[in-house]
């Protein structure tokens, strides 16, 4: 896999625009699953840089924290023991978003919106098809809770679907923005 010198600095500057989403926000406190921006950075980078270098963006972003940088929104903030919290699912979930994303919009900026927005939704379904199933295995089997599958949706999906829906739309609506000011140029 290459990766030219201008994909290695749009790579790095939305694996940073990820840690800025997440420390924006911690100040929310430590809900098990909380309100996050960093869905809209991996649909936009997914929708911005393609579906490959967009799911290596959010890889590096998720592989920082692993290695014990505090980039994560929720407490212990990072470390390799970050796969045991029950919203780590999620983490894995932004980079295949970003890569389904990607991959479903054509490349060359003329894309209708409405591509966009599809696109992006299928991301937000995919990380939703990987986080909560973690998230339930992570509670209930590691962390003992007894929790129904519902009991996991009402905690990690009906309080957050409408806002991940308008990130969705506004990820879109600037990817478009910015690649058709780009394709004008
Ligand atoms: O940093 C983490 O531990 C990941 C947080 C995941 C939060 C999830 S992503 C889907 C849903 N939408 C949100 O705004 N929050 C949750």
């Amino acid at each position: 896999m290459k990766f030219s010198a201008r994909d290695i600095i749009l790579g790095a500057m939305f694996a940073s625009l990820a840690v800025v989403a997440a420390l924006l926000l911690r100040f929310l406190g430590s809900a098990i699953v909380p309100f996050s921006l960093v869905p809209f950075v991996a649909l936009l980078a997914g929708a911005m840089l393609g579906g490959r270098l967009g799911a290596m963006s959010i890889l590096v972003y998720v592989l920082m924290g692993l290695l014990g940088l505090p980039v994560f929104e929720k407490p212990p903030y990072g470390g390799p023991a970050y796969v045991l919290q029950p919203t780590f699912g999620f983490l894995l979930g932004f980079i295949l978003a970003a890569y389904v994303t990607g991959k479903l919009i054509p490349a060359g900026g003329d894309a209708g919106l409405f591509r966009y927005i599809a696109a992006s939704l299928a991301g937000v379904a995919v990380y939703y098809l990987v986080g909560l199933p973690y998230l339930y295995l992570i509670l209930n089997l590691y962390l003992g809770k007894a929790l129904s599958a519902m009991a996991v949706i009402k905690i990690g999906f009906i309080p957050f679907v409408g806002a991940d829906i308008v990130k969705a739309a506004l990820a879109s609506g600037l990817a478009r923005a910015v690649a058709r000011r780009l394709r004008a140029v």
